[in-house]
């Protein structure tokens, strides 16, 4: 694809994509966008996330971005989030003048007051997406030339939109986007010239001047006035606020570590259906120039039902109603529970490659879809049993409509428990007797039979709590090896970091001695300079070449198991190191390179955010009870 001269490119051999780590992430829990620092809406999928994207300069540098910031200059001196929110915040120093900018998704009331929504499934909230992009800009300092391209390219830059103004006047148009997308208009207190495939604006501002461009993709009307756009900015920032505000955040330096990764888990939320996507990208690659390349934006139920019990963790847990009203969906007519859906319960996510693009720093192939769907992984049936008897014990409140649909998992488990799987890492090699596909099947009996007990079944408490306990004794047996330590599969000595799941989903109490082998052996074998590796690619059968980053929720999971195994010094250094490596946002990425710090995968990933609020609350915990390393316990493992 040809360069969109968005920016000229760099002489000295550097990249022309700003590094993963350097995005941020905006959302208004229906889509989401990511903005590079010159300021660059760079990725950006609407209506849905999961939709062919609009700004595709993530993936190819040629292909749409839409810019708002000054003319000359591309590096700003400090970029934030409002505290509490997810409006970001861009200071920018020119050699004449200072100008701030905002850009937000926006958040207003709940909209369909007469007639009802065509997209939401789930109970109606105060609150609605309004699908717009608004950015409002001030400078506050000096004289500053402002400079506005919007330059998309809808269907993942395979089509080149038309331009048109809607009125009379300049400060509204319209781009004719082709059939994978809805139209985009384009409303601002500026003047509209239309050169191509681009709307832009120049406008020299002095201090005290304001405007605001709005970018919206439904019929929702966007702000006509400055005034307008000050209220609906001021509107998101309270809906933000007011969310955080519902968890509980302990009075810690790390505070803004949980807030900020509770935050983007709610916004990688789908609120129309419940789902939670795994990450916002397709296609950031795992290493750098490589091959594994995977579209994460669908909702895993590993990854949902996991970064619930992340949000439970903070008191948060409103988002798991919608979550297991969207499982019942998908469980409906007796249909079999699958590893992963599209954000709308879509069942078939059939994997495609774009050929047309090339790829983050060339890393190719740029996927669409992902072929894990129709994978068996066991660890399914186990991760929404946990999830839900975590809610249901401490809610004393059992989730009646969905018994019967958990009463199916628990079976599915207890039918396919000694078979061979892809495992949770989702390998595309040949199944495999996963050991921690087998724990997560002991959970799900586990599970069942504490719920059964809830529910006044002791027949079924009885029957599951039997097979929980020989499931238990095979593992014991054969996913242990002479030097007591988990493996990563049956009949085989290689080592797998789920396997530090076995303290942290209570299999065995963090005191037996196989706990603590497991988690000094992945600490001192699985690890590339302190951080975790998933397993080592030269001795797992992953299907793919090449290698891999470390998996940051294997480093996070880290923290919390030699916290239980009560390594706390060396859980809050390995946990302060963890947390010096986010991004200037505080976001993370799927892998790090522990060498360069450079954040690799898709980013923001939700699996590296959940794990860390699980990780620093287990640190937090210990350090205000230190008599007693252990008192903590998420609250279903007890
Ligand atoms: O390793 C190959 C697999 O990588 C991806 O899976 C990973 O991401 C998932 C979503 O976060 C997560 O649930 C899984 O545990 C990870 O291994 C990719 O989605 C797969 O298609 C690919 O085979």
């Amino acid at each position: 694809m040809t360069l969109d001269a968005q920016a000229p490119p760099p002489t000295d051999g550097r990249s022309t994509f700003p590094a993963i780590a350097e995005y941020a992430f905006l959302s208004d829990c229906e889509t989401n966008a990511l903005v590079a620092p010159s300021g660059a809406v760079e990725w950006m999928c609407v209506p849905r996330p999961d939709s062919p994207s609009v700004f595709t300069s993530l993936l190819d540098r040629g292909a749409g971005h839409f810019r708002v910031g000054p003319h000359g200059v591309r590096v700003p001196v400090a970029r934030r989030y409002i505290p509490g929110t997810l409006i970001l915040e861009t200071t920018w120093q020119t050699s004449t003048g200072w100008l701030v900018v905002r850009d937000a998704m926006v958040m207003g009331p709940w909209h369909n007051l007469h007639e009802r929504s065509q997209t939401h499934r789930r109970t109606p909230t105060d609150h609605d997406a309004e699908h717009v992009l608004l950015r409002t800009v001030k400078c506050v300092s000096g004289k500053v030339d402002l400079e506005v391209v919007c330059s998309p390219m809808s269907d993942y830059a395979r089509y080149e939109p038309d331009w048109e103004y809607i009125d009379e006047g300049y400060s509204s148009v319209t781009a004719r986007t082709g059939d994978a997308n809805p139209d985009l208009r384009l409303s601002s207190s500026l003047r509209f010239g239309l050169e191509g495939r681009r709307a832009q604006a120049r406008t020299r501002m002095e201090e005290g001047d304001t405007h605001f461009v709005a970018l919206a993709w439904s019929p929702l009307p966007a702000p006509t006035s400055f005034d307008e756009a000050a209220e609906k900015m001021w509107r998101t920032e309270q809906f933000w606020r007011d969310w955080i505000t519902q968890g509980f955040f302990p009075d810690h330096p790390w505070r803004i570590y949980l807030q900020r990764s509770a935050l983007t888990l709610k916004g990688l939320t789908y609120a129309p259906s419940g789902a939670l996507l795994a990450a916002a990208t397709t296609s950031l690659p795992e290493t750098p120039g490589g091959e594994r390349n995977w579209d994460y934006r669908y909702a895993w139920i590993r990854d949902s039902t996991f970064a619930l019990w992340g949000l439970y963790t903070l008191g948060l847990d409103r988002e798991a109603n919608d979550f297991f009203a969207f499982i019942q969906d998908a469980c409906q007519d007796n249909k079999q529970l699958q590893i992963m859906y599209g954000v709308d319960g879509e069942e078939e996510l059939k994997e495609t490659e774009l050929t047309h693009l090339t790829g983050y720093e060339g890393a190719q192939p740029v996927r669409v879809g992902n072929a894990a769907y129709d994978q068996s992984q066991h660890d399914v049936w186990g991760a929404v049993l946990d999830s839900v008897y975590l809610h249901t014990r401490n809610r004393e409140q059992l989730p009646e409509a969905l018994w019967p649909v958990l009463k199916r998992q628990v079976e599915e488990a207890a039918k396919h428990w000694h078979l061979p799987d892809r495992g949770i890492w989702e390998v595309r090699g040949q199944p495999q007797h996963f050991t921690s596909s087998k724990l997560m099947c002991w959970v799900a009996l586990d599970r069942g039979a504490r719920l059964a007990r809830l529910y006044d079944e002791p027949d079924f408490a009885e029957q599951w709590q039997k097979l929980a306990d020989e499931i238990h004794a095979d593992i014991c047996s054969k996913g242990v090896d002479e030097r007591g330590v988990f493996t990563q599969r049956y009949g085989d000595d290689s080592l797998d970091a789920s396997l530090l799941l076995v303290p942290l989903l209570r299999f065995l109490p963090p005191d037996d001695e196989r706990v603590r082998a497991t988690v000094r052996a992945i600490a001192e074998e699985l690890t590339e300079d302190g951080l975790v590796l998933r397993y080592r690619t030269d001795d797992t059968d992953d299907g793919m070449d090449g290698e891999e980053g470390t998996f940051t929720i294997c480093s996070f999971w880290l923290v919390s198991a030699l916290c239980e195994i009560g390594e706390i010094d060396e859980a809050r250094t390995l946990c302060e190191r963890l947390l010096s490596f986010g991004s200037s946002l505080n976001l993370y990425a799927e892998e790090l390179d522990p060498r360069t710090g450079r954040h690799l995968g898709n980013f923001p990933q939700a699996f590296t955010h959940l794990a860390l609020i699980n990780a620093v609350m287990h640190v937090i915990r210990a350090e205000d009870d230190p008599g007693d390393h252990r008192a903590f316990r998420t609250p279903s493992r007890a």
